[in-house]
């Protein structure tokens, strides 16, 4: 527990890692005189794999277990973190990773793709633990409120972003499995009375029986799910899509979560390459296991690997890859001009921001031709789907939604101690052959099997009852604090919702509801009843479990601001610290291709200025320093000039981008300071600065758009060199010496 104010600042990976070069000094800067320490930490997905193997590296070398240090620190009432955007990667983003450490001189064993000795078991077991969202659900020790600050929505209004345009006749549609043999149909869920821990049990159809976990202990009043999706189904399903879309002549496309949900989506992500590439696969079959190929790291695999064959070979299954695109139906494109499909990488396409965008394009993806084109965007389980397809029904009858006028939809998102989906990587199972699983309390009796068939996806998920009731108590504070809607997006239907449902009713009762307009909804109805009241203007706060948390904190911001970038995102921790991200999406690779090959930086960071205020904030409550609470108000008023004079970085060479957008944090954050009165120290400490930086605006403008436009190294990508890196985000000199006196 940290005895003196600290704000401890998370090192991360790709745009937000490279932002952080030049924002953390100014941070530094500004906070150093108030005694407050700025810590970081480093959870990149380099620095992870780094510290998983860290025993068998040198001493220079080796980063100790940060991630699972600000775990323990997410325990603690004073804790104070700010989270960047991290990869969860993926198996050829782990690979990648890895071939850069090692040509950077560590010594790190090959990711082992098809493990036989011990040794090696106990190597892919490492990198299991660091792929995928790894960090996310260490540190989400509470809640989540997201929102689009008021500020933000007036900036959209005012310059609304581009949005494409939908027509009633669009072909665009979600397909989806729709109860037959999915997650959402076969769902069993109970809540336990009592602690209690369970055992989770294949007992095959001969009646040999595998423990698949032999412990998952429950608390009072937890909940727990189990569910499954056939193989049988899913493959008849993305078959029978496939032709759809052939059919009518609709780009497909397939919108997964393999990060978040890494071991089951990689699966469902390889049956629909399967599939889609049925006779090629089965007519080179002995190749391809030759080849050691995996689908379920997308049919990129296969590509990376033809390279290997002799010529000839070689170009025989490249014209049968051919003659695969010519007769099924156009794929949807990741990269046109790179040939890089839907299918490629099952990463490169994440269903949360992935559909937002689609839908924002007036319900259009890319082609290979690069035109855009409609598309049936394929989400197998139909938990959420029905959500998209509320809104693309709802643009197609009203045409697409006005940034000038809409309203908004906040997010109060269950999310704490891995509720729900997102915590059910270590309970997910591809089932061995045919027979049941069998969940068994620690007292022998069963609380749910399922039979089931090989190949099936069987998985348990679990919500504890002490986040429930801080997710109901932060719902009741956000439709009072605001007034508006609050309707929890839950379906009776399904078995694990039945269950909430029963919580929320229950606790509900624990406040003062007196007033409040607080609904119960399923999703594809709360999202129409959201949407009626967005397009008058109207908010209404969604309360959602932890996946539509993750769709929706995406879906609305980009569809009302652009982007999710611009999000106030707030995780009171439930043991009082504070847990502050930075917007609400991802690390946007994109960014960095661009910044290495043109020096220009367009992420946005207006989320790490929301996340930087609200954690001064929470810090001067905290720690009762009135100084943190003058740094807070001032950088809110920083921001709020920052909005009005349009300081993000624009899209295109030429305009100030990331580095000149911090600039002007600075200088707004400079003037707030020397403007104010409440605290004397600071004001006489940056009114000087204030008038420097005001000097020297057009010199430190000059310096930062001089560098645009050529090439960059900064000797990684993964784990960039720090002095490089830090020199090329640090281009302005002027700027740097007015810090460096502050
Ligand atoms: N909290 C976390 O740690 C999260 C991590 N991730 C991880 O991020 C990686 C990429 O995920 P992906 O699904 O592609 O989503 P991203 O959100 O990274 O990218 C989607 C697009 O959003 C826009 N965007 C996102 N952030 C900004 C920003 N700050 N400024 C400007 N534009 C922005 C860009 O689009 P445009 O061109 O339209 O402007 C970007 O290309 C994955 O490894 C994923 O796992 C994803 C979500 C959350
Ligand atoms: O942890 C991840 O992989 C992604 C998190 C995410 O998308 C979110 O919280 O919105
Ligand atoms: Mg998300």
């Amino acid at each position: 527990m940290s005895s003196k104010p600290t704000i401890i600042y998370t090192k991360t990976d790709e745009a937000p890692a490279l932002a952080t070069y030049s924002l953390l000094p100014i941070v530094e800067a500004f906070t150093r005189s108030s005694g407050i320490a700025v810590e970081t930490r480093d959870i990149s997905l380099a620095g992870r794999i780094i510290a998983t193997f860290s025993d068998s590296l040198p001493e220079a070398q080796r980063i100790g277990d940060e991630l699972g240090y600000l775990g323990k620190l997410c325990q603690e009432p004073t804790t104070n973190i700010i989270k960047l955007p991290n990869i969860s990667a993926s198996v050829p983003q782990l690979k990648a990773a890895v071939a850069e450490l090692q040509s950077q001189g560590y010594a790190l064993p090959d990711y082992p793709e098809n493990p036989q000795t011990d040794a090696e078991k106990e190597i892919k077991a490492r990198y299991a633990k660091v792929m995928g969202s790894a960090v996310n659900p260490v540190l989400r020790e509470g809640n989540s409120d997201r929102r689009a600050p008021k500020a933000v929505k007036d900036y959209a209004k005012k310059h609304p972003h581009s949005m494409g345009k939908w027509f009633a006749d669009s072909k665009t549609r979600v397909g989806t499995m729709g109860g037959k043999g999915d997650f959402f149909s076969n769902e069993k869920s109970v809540t336990v009375p009592a602690a209690t821990d369970v055992k989770i049990e294949f007992i095959g159809a001969d009646g040999t029986s595998k423990v698949l976990k032999e412990s998952t202990p429950l608390k009072a009043g937890e909940i727990i799910d189990g569910t499954f999706l056939s193989k049988a189904a899913l493959v008849d399903f993305l078959a029978g899509q496939i032709a759809e879309a052939k059919a009518d002549n609709v780009l497909f496309s397939l919108h997964m979560k393999a990060t978040m949900m890494k071991v089951s989506d990689p699966i469902i992500f390889g049956r629909a390459v399967e599939v889609f590439f049925k006779d090629l696969i089965t007519k080179h079959a002995a190749t391809l296991k030759e080849l050691n190929v995996d689908f379920r790291n997308g049919f990129g695999d296969l590509v990376g690997k033809l390279d290997k064959l002799p010529a000839e070979k070689k170009a025989e299954i490249e014209a049968d890859i051919q003659a695969a695109y010519t007769s099924g139906p156009a794929l949807s494109m990741v990269n046109s001009d790179k040939g890089i499909t839907n299918l490629h990488v099952p990463s490169d396409v994440i269903v949360d921001a992935s559909m937002p965008a689609m839908i924002r394009a007036g319900g259009k993806v890319w082609d290979a031709q690069g035109k855009t084109g409609d598309t049936l965007a394929v989400i197998p389980d139909s938990s959420y789907a029905g959500v998209y397809q509320a809104v693309i029904d709802f643009c197609k009858a009203q045409g697409a939604l006005d940034p000038k006028t809409m309203g908004s939809v906040p997010n109060v998102g269950l999310m704490a101690q891995a509720a729900e989906e997102y915590g059910s990587h270590n309970k997910t199972f591809e089932i061995p052959g045919k027979g049941t699983v069998k969940v068994t309390d620690s007292s022998g009796s069963v609380l749910f099997s399922h039979e089931v068939e090989q190949g099936d996806i069987w998985r348990a998920c679990q919500t504890k009852d002490a986040p429930v009731q801080d997710w109901v108590k932060l719902a009741v504070n956000r439709a009072r604090a605001t007034g508006v809607p609050a309707i929890f997006w839950l379906d009776k239907a399904r078995a694990h919702d039945a269950q909430i449902i029963a919580k929320v009713e229950t606790y509900l009762k624990d406040h003062d509801t007196s007033g409040l307009d607080i609904r119960i909804l399923a999703p594809a109805e709360a999202c129409t009843f959201s949407l009626e009241r967005i397009v008058k203007g109207e908010d209404t706060i969604s309360v959602t479990g932890n996946v539509l948390r993750d769709y929706l904190t995406d879906l609305f911001p980009i569809l009302e601001v652009g982007t999710s970038a611009k999000m106030l995102s707030i995780v009171p921790l439930m043991n009082g610290g504070g847990l502050f991200e930075t917007g609400a999406g991802g690390s946007a690779p994109k960014h960095v291709q661009q910044f290495l090959e043109e020096n220009y930086l367009r992420w946005d960071s207006l989320g790490e200025f929301f996340a930087l205020a609200a954690s001064l904030e929470h810090l001067s409550e905290t720690f009762k320093t009135a100084k943190a609470k003058v740094l807070a108000d001032t950088l809110d008023t920083a921001t709020g000039k920052f909005l009005e004079f349009d300081r993000s970085p624009g899209r295109k060479l030429g305009t100030i981008d990331n580095r000149g957008s911090h600039f002007y944090l600075a200088f707004y954050w400079a003037q707030a300071l020397a403007a104010q009165t409440g605290d004397a120290e600071l004001q006489a400490q940056f009114k000087p600065i204030a008038e420097e930086l005001t000097a020297s605006e057009d010199k430190i403008v000059e310096e930062l758009l001089a560098v645009q436009g050529k090439a960059i190294d900064i000797g990684g990508y993964f784990k960039p060199c720090d002095t490089q890196a830090s020199a090329a985000l640090r281009p302005s000199a002027t700027l740097n010496a007015i810090l460096a006196k502050v």
